[in-house]
């Protein structure tokens, strides 16, 4: 549980995990586990992106077929829980806006946001980074070989680095291997696979 405020009022500690999610793999399962063990979360929120404005090319599976494969991947886990607000959402998907709503619907909570090294990196171009750092602690992760370095221009900030063993999956390394008819229940599990299966997703035209 969270730190008691002067009233005694213990503070909700809220995890906020947002990815494109296409689809989610077993990194991403790792990654959240991780941080449950590490910061012991009152609750970790997978929130999949509706319209992520900085892969405007990415044709991406529908957001209720990403959320059905998040729901999936998280379905043993009590402390994870899906939120789909980002998809009912019109217009692109700004984490500024979701940690507003976070932070207005739980008064006082602590809010961490998680990313990989790879976001962490671009965060100075995202939409109202001062948003962002100041309503959430950015709890960050090694990706793609590549230690956790603070990128030039991002505002100061509350910062955690976990030091989480790499797990060498990406959603596009998953999409590529279903195009080339390979087995992918070994990077998403077999939950996820049968529903990527049975759905036809990412299969070549
Ligand atoms: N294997 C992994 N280990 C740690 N973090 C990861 C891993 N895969 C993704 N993440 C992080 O999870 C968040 C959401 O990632 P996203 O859904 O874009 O998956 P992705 O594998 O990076 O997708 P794509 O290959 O399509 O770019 C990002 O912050 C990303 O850095
Ligand atoms: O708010 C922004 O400007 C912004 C720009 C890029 C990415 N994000 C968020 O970062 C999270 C990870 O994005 P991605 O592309 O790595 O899946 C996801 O929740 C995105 O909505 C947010």
């Amino acid at each position: 549980m969270g730190e008691r405020d002067a009233d005694g009022v213990v503070a909700l500690r809220l995890a906020l995990f947002g990815g494109s999610f296409d689809p989610p793999h077993l990194g991403h399962l790792a990654f959240a586990r991780f941080v449950q063990q590490a910061l012991g979360p009152d609750q970790l929120v997978w929130l999949p992106a509706g319209r992520q404005w900085q892969k405007p090319d990415q044709v991406m599976a529908a957001g209720s077929h990403r959320a059905a494969m998040v729901a999936r991947l998280i379905a043993s886990e009590p402390q994870f829980r899906l939120d789909e607000r980002e998809l009912q959402r019109r217009g692109p998907s700004f984490t500024a806006d979701t940690l507003r709503e976070f932070s207005g619907e739980n008064p006082g909570a602590e809010l961490m946001f998680l990313i990989g090294q790879d976001q962490y990196a671009r965060l100075p171009t995202w939409y109202q980074v001062e948003t962002v750092v100041s309503l959430a602690t950015l709890v960050v992760v090694p990706r793609g070989g590549e230690a956790v370095v603070t990128p030039p221009g991002l505002p100061p900030h509350r910062l955690r680095v976990l030091a989480l063993p790499e797990l060498p999956i990406s959603s596009t390394a998953v999409r590529d291997a279903v195009a080339q008819g390979q087995d992918i229940s070994p990077m998403v599990g077999a939950e996820v696979a049968s529903y990527i299966a049975s759905h036809r997703l990412y299969e070549k035209k």
